[in-house]
């Protein structure tokens, strides 16, 4: 196994309720099979959701296909991907197929990654996403006073009278701003809010008024783990392959949450392209996923690194060539 750094600067950082984030960087993880094999994964730490980048790449030194299950997060997408590519290459077909769907699938749905922004900007990034053919916004929220946030809703749902809006408040509103937010919410037929209490508070997600607007969870996952989300009060799970520690770990937790009622939405950390093509094939796996935070390639700068899964009119296309991405972006990673 061989690994080398890169890093991609975001256009323009994610702020978020529980800080920025400004540029990702990580390792390209690349395995030469003796028996001509090959298979490419990326590990691209995020501390506060995956181990620090320092000790990705202290794990991923000493790292065999072995040890791969007391790899931390990060390091275990890497090498784990690497091997799923790999295997999806040998059997020659696009890694989706690999990981259990027996059909061809084209395109899955993806929601516009909004972010934090003005109520002017966002009722403009909303209009934009609308015109590019978005059926699905995702908004940051918690990042400023409630009452802030609603304006920024009114006006994304006056400029976008039929789509989804689905906000995310990272963990950081109280018991009671969150029970204002949903009583607020319902006018505005707001979908779901990702993680509206922090994460330790899983009880407080019962006493949340039944307003119609529904409730996911994503970091409550890392702190009670599935068990815990699966027997909670959330509609929607969120799963970010990176975090979870690799494409088949994701896969699995989809499947569980689908099984309990819960549906899965698969996002990205702000990934380079080669996990988010992952992203992409474990979203595919999925029967009728609903919307995934997937269109989160353009935020990254990648110069000229080809899209593997490119967006438009709201969907992502799936790449369908033998494994996770074409090699020949290989070549060009940073
Ligand atoms: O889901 C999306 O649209 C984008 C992904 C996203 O919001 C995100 C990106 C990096 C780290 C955390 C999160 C999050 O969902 O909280
Ligand atoms: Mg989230």
């Amino acid at each position: 196994m061989n690994f080398r750094p890169f890093a991609f600067e975001l256009r323009e950082p994610l702020a978020t309720a529980a800080g920025d984030i400004a540029r990702r960087e990580g390792f390209l993880v690349t395995l030469d099979g003796d028996d001509g094999s090959c298979g490419v994964g990326e590990a691209c730490p995020l501390p506060g959701w995956t181990e620090s980048y320092d000790e990705c790449r202290d794990a991923l030194s000493d790292a065999t296909p072995a040890e791969l299950d007391t790899l931390p997060p990060a390091a275990r997408h890497g090498l784990a991907l690497a091997l799923l590519d790999g295997d999806a290459r040998d059997d020659g077909v696009p890694l989706y197929r690999h990981l259990g769907r027996d059909e061809r699938v084209e395109t899955v749905p993806a929601n516009a990654t909004v972010g934090d922004a003005s109520t002017e900007q966002t009722r403009e990034r909303v209009t934009d996403a609308v015109d590019e053919g978005y059926t699905c916004v995702k908004l940051k929220a918690a990042n400023r006073p409630l009452d802030e946030d609603i304006k920024r809703v009114a006006a994304a749902r006056e400029v976008a009278p039929d789509i989804g809006i689905r906000l995310d408040a990272n963990g950081s509103w109280t018991r009671d701003t969150a029970n204002r937010a949903f009583e607020k919410l319902a006018a505005f037929d707001v979908s779901y809010v990702e993680q509206p209490l922090p994460a330790s508070d899983l009880g407080g997600l019962t006493a949340l008024p039944d307003t119609g607007v529904g409730v996911a969870l994503d970091e409550g996952l890392y702190e009670h783990g599935i068990d815990a989300v699966l027997d909670s009060e959330a509609d929607h799970l969120v799963l970010k392959p990176m975090a979870l520690g690799g494409p088949d770990v994701a896969l699995e937790l989809a499947r569980l949450a689908r099984g309990a009622g819960i549906e899965p939405v698969v996002t990205t950390t702000i990934d380079g392209p080669i996990a988010r093509a992952a992203a992409v094939h474990v979203a595919a796996a999925i029967p009728a996923v609903s919307a995934c935070g997937l269109a989160t390639g353009s935020l990254l700068a990648t110069g000229d690194i080809p899209d593997p899964a490119p967006v438009g009119g709201g969907v992502v296309t799936v790449p369908q060539k033998e494994g996770n991405t074409p090699a020949v972006l290989l070549a060009d990673y940073a």
